[in-house]
């Protein structure tokens, strides 16, 4: 099975790396051509995982035309990007592999959603979990959910990735597995900004607690299972992203916690927090469903700039004592 890349940020390039680990041929498409030259001529991508150095095994190229021959293909663009891409590559009937973590604006639509609409005929996996692309790109161990609603493509796909230190778990639920990464990041903002505001360690528990029953009560509401949102994709990328400056998400809420302006933060960014993106449409997509997200709404009114961070504080503070239970 010939394994096809497209995008070359971190992620993409660390997927990459863990292909080519048992493959002498892995194609990764890179939008920019200066990524693509980077990686062709001297083995690094300096501009989205700068000192990783890169197998021989990976060719990039800038031309989606390329991917003709590939067998099976993962998506690793920013979410917003899937379906403009999609558009320009002939999937036909090959597999997807859905790697991208987020909600496309407008539409409410999940990754898988958006795919099955601009690959119709494409069999869709998604690929999420607790994963930060310079620890996998350096071979340290990590374990990942791959969710596929066709089991023995799911295993097929898993067995291609797997690797001892790259641990694939299956699951049928994809949708599960989308929710998790989707709400995880807009989750990992609000943990930023209890660090950035030095609310204390005690907080940023209670946030990661109660941001996984807000998690929890969206994803039931939109049919995942529980097991899913308890697993790699949903608790486990959490607990990862609301614990260290590692995440963008969380670097950009510790910014808004610090006082700083959202648009301050958010401009001239070269690499994607993509919780900022999910957080408004996420809010309506939870509306749709009649389900509350409190830590939601909070992240989205920051992010606008429309409240400051104490009296969003003091605001969330003053809620009515409520039952644990979702
Ligand atoms: N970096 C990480 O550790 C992980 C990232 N992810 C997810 O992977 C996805 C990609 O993130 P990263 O690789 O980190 O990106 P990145 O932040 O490293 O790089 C930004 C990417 O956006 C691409 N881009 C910018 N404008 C574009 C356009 N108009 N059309 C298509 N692509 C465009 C750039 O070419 C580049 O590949 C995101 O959804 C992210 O949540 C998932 C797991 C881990
Ligand atoms: O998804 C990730 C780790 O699983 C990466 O998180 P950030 O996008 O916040 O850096």
């Amino acid at each position: 099975m010939k394994i096809g890349v497209i995008g070359a940020g971190a992620w993409g390039t660390a997927l990459a790396q863990v292909a080519a680990t048992r493959d002498r041929d892995v194609l990764i498409w890179a939008r920019e051509p200066e990524v693509s030259a980077s990686i062709n001529e001297a083995r690094v991508n300096a501009a989205f995982l700068p000192g990783i150095r890169l197998s021989s095994a990976i060719r990039a190229t800038s031309d989606l035309a390329a991917l003709a021959d590939r067998d099976a293909l993962l998506l690793v663009t920013p979410a917003q990007f899937l379906r403009s891409v999609l558009a320009e590559v002939p999937v036909g009937a090959r597999p997807i592999i859905l790697c991208a973590k987020g909600i496309e604006a407008g539409t409410r639509m999940l990754m898988s959603e958006v795919a099955a609409e601009a690959a119709p005929d494409a069999p869709i996996a998604v690929l999420s979990g607790p994963t930060f692309a310079h620890e996998v790109a350096a071979g340290l161990p990590t374990a990942i959910t791959l969710a596929c609603e066709d089991e023995a493509l799911g295993r097929s796909l898993a067995d291609r990735l797997a690797r001892p230190g790259f641990r694939p778990y299956l699951s049928t639920d994809v949708i599960g597995a989308e929710i998790g990464g989707a709400v995880k990041n807009v989750l990992a903002i609000a943990c930023g900004v209890v660090e950035g505001a030095g609310l204390g360690q005690n907080a940023r528990a209670a946030l990661i607690s109660r941001g996984f029953a807000e998690m929890s009560r969206f994803g039931l509401a939109r049919g995942a299972r529980v097991e899913t949102l308890a697993g790699l994709s949903g608790l486990g990328d959490l607990v990862l992203t609301c614990s260290s400056t590692n995440s963008r998400n969380f670097s950009l809420g510790k910014g808004l916690g610090e006082g700083r302006a959202a648009a301050d933060l958010l401009a001239d960014r070269r690499t994607v927090a993509e919780g900022a993106f999910t957080a408004p449409v996420l809010a309506e997509a939870a509306r749709d469903v009649g389900v509350e997200m409190p830590i939601v709404d909070a992240v989205c009114a920051l992010l606008k700039g429309d409240i400051k961070v104490d009296t969003l504080i003091d605001a969330l503070l003053a809620r009515p004592l409520k039952n644990e239970g979702l």
